[in-house]
């Protein structure tokens, strides 16, 4: 890949899993900036044990040569929480923009069950109407104007367990929002939506044009077989190692690479493996990630 266009960060999740916060309370917020760039990574999202005022943030992040590329946020459209949603939008907008972020990645989270015990193979995951869709369409399209009065960008992260999770339910939202919605593409939700690489593929093909940042996470095809086949909720997967980093799994990321380049694509690729930190150290599998990526992608 094209070096210069190409900024490679890292997930604080691999440290302290924030959807499970037991998992690495042990790791601090200090130790995890130092391993991420130790490693070799200039980038990281923000994490719930990262300080919120920049102030404090920034210069703790500068003096290790890292700086915050995106922050998780949540949103609420579909279920009708559109005014709750744009308020707190707001703030952490600012928040981002404060940090130099130019990205802004959200996930529709009416009904998710991602944080649940529910199967998330099963038939519990929300199916959003009509009236729901034109409510998230209209919702993005909103955020999306807001950030770009900022300079920024809002980009949607298709998840698993939530309602925009299928690549049917990912080309449905590209269809309803405006050209200022951008789609975050994340490898390891792509591949276990459809079950396989050529369909993860397929997806970025699609939406390359549209996509403005992208998260790298690589799969273990056997775990997401046992989370189907015993009915795992998303967590209990994640737990029994459905993630792990780029090049210990089963996706070859060179089509990824090559689709990416192909395309100009210019921004931040993020690695982000969550799984037990007490089975996978976060260091050595960051250094992994970032060794894999020198050899396969030249980056
Ligand atoms: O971007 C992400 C953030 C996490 O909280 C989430 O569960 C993970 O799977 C992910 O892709
Ligand atoms: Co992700």
């Amino acid at each position: 890949m094209n070096k210069q266009h190409v900024r490679l960060a890292i997930a604080p999740i691999g440290w302290t899993n924030d959807d499970m916060p037991e998992l690495g309370s042990e790791n601090t917020f200090q130790q995890t900036i130092s391993e991420m760039a130790l490693a070799g990574f200039t980038g990281s999202e923000v994490g719930s044990k990262y300080p919120r005022e920049p102030e404090i943030l920034k210069p703790m992040l500068a003096i290790r040569g890292i700086e915050i590329c995106n922050a998780w946020f949540s949103t609420f459209f579909a279920a009708g929480e559109r005014e709750k949603t744009l308020d707190s939008f707001v703030n952490h907008m600012n928040f981002l923009h404060a940090m130099g972020a130019k990205v802004i990645g959200c996930s529709e989270q009416s009904g998710s069950i991602q944080c649940t015990a529910l199967p998330v193979m099963g038939p519990d995951k929300p199916c959003f109407s009509e009236e729901a869709w034109a409510r998230v369409a209209e919702g993005y399209n909103t955020l999306g104007y807001l950030a770009a009065e900022k300079g920024m960008q809002v980009c949607l992260h298709h998840h698993m367990g939530t309602g925009i999770q299928t690549a049917a339910e990912i080309d449905k939202f590209m269809s309803l929002v405006d050209d200022c919605v951008f789609l975050l593409f994340d490898t390891g939700h792509a591949w276990y939506c459809e079950g396989s690489e050529a369909s993860m593929l397929a997806i970025l093909e699609k939406h390359i044009q549209r996509v403005n940042h992208v998260h790298l996470k690589d799969v273990r095809p056997q775990v997401i077989a046992r989370v189907k086949r015993e009915g795992l909720s998303f967590l209990a997967g994640v737990r029994q190692g459905t993630f792990t980093v780029p090049g210990d799994g089963a996706i070859d990321f060179n089509p990824v690479f090559k689709l990416l380049d192909n395309a100009g694509y210019r921004g931040w690729m993020v690695v982000e493996a969550e799984q037990d930190p007490a089975l996978a150290n976060p260091f050595e599998y960051a250094v992994k990630a970032r060794r894999y990526l020198r050899e396969t992608a030249g980056i």
